[in-house]
């Protein structure tokens, strides 16, 4: 499968590359917790990071967003060079396994926060927030409180809410991983289509080889700190 011609210059592939990253967290002795990863994301391509507990997976996540910073090695779209790029210049989102969504806020509210920071108009911002409801399939609920949503649909919710802003590429950290199994099997196959449909780039922190292989046009396998 091909995910679009090269778009990055200087003989670099389009989309996400990630080259000989180490992630290094202070301590006696330090923890060594990404030892030296590259890897690419092709535009339009979700990559699953998988692997046991503690091998580093959210730390090379965390590194490629922006809220972890690098002992070495860079992070890049194309030709540009994001490795000390604020995180909120990269136009990189994410998703957490809780969704963090904003309490305060309605369904709404929270789709159409980052378009209201970016000072969207009020009209514009409705139909964006509509649009993603109906992408994520939860028309209807706008209005609706986000504690009286359920796991499912809170995580459809940060869906959106990471979509609102158009990432290039989005980063999901365990994203199912609070639902039960069932849920999980069935939000896995939706949560593909939508990154899909939308042509955004994806990388996908996950200890489920079977929700890996479901959500991910690749998927790479992480170990102590490597790729395999
Ligand atoms: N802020 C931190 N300070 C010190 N050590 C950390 C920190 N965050 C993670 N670590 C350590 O770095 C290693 C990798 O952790 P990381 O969370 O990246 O792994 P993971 O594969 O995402 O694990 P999990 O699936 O349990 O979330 C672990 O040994 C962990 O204890």
């Amino acid at each position: 499968m091909t995910y679009g011609a090269p778009t990055g210059g200087r003989g670099m592939p389009g989309g996400l590359t990630v080259t000989d990253l180490v992630v290094t967290y202070p301590g006696r002795p330090p923890v060594e917790a990404v030892r030296g990863a590259s890897l690419h994301v092709g535009p339009g391509e979700t990559v699953a990071l998988l692997g046991p507990s503690g091998c580093g997976k959210s730390s090379l996540l965390g590194a490629v967003v922006g809220i972890v910073e690098p002992a070495s090695g860079s992070v890049s779209w194309n030709d540009e060079d994001l490795t000390t790029t604020p995180v909120h210049r990269r136009r990189f989102g994410m998703v957490f396994q809780d969704g963090q969504l904003f309490p305060h806020l309605d369904v709404a509210g929270n789709i159409g926060f980052g378009p209201l920071m970016a000072g969207m108009a009020a009209d514009a911002r409705r139909d964006r927030v509509a649009e993603l409801l109906a992408v994520v399939g939860l028309e209807g609920l706008g209005e609706r409180a986000v504690t009286e949503l359920s796991g499912g649909q809170r995580q459809r919710v940060a869906l959106a809410r990471s979509l609102a802003a158009r990432p290039r590429l989005l980063a999901l950290d365990e994203p199912l991983s609070s639902l039960d199994a069932d849920l999980r099997r069935r939000l896995a196959v939706d949560v593909r289509d939508i990154l899909r449909s939308q042509g955004v780039s994806a990388l996908l922190v996950t200890h489920d080889p079977a929700e890996a292989e479901t959500m991910a046009h690749r998927v790479l396998r992480m170990k102590d700190g490597r790729l395999l």
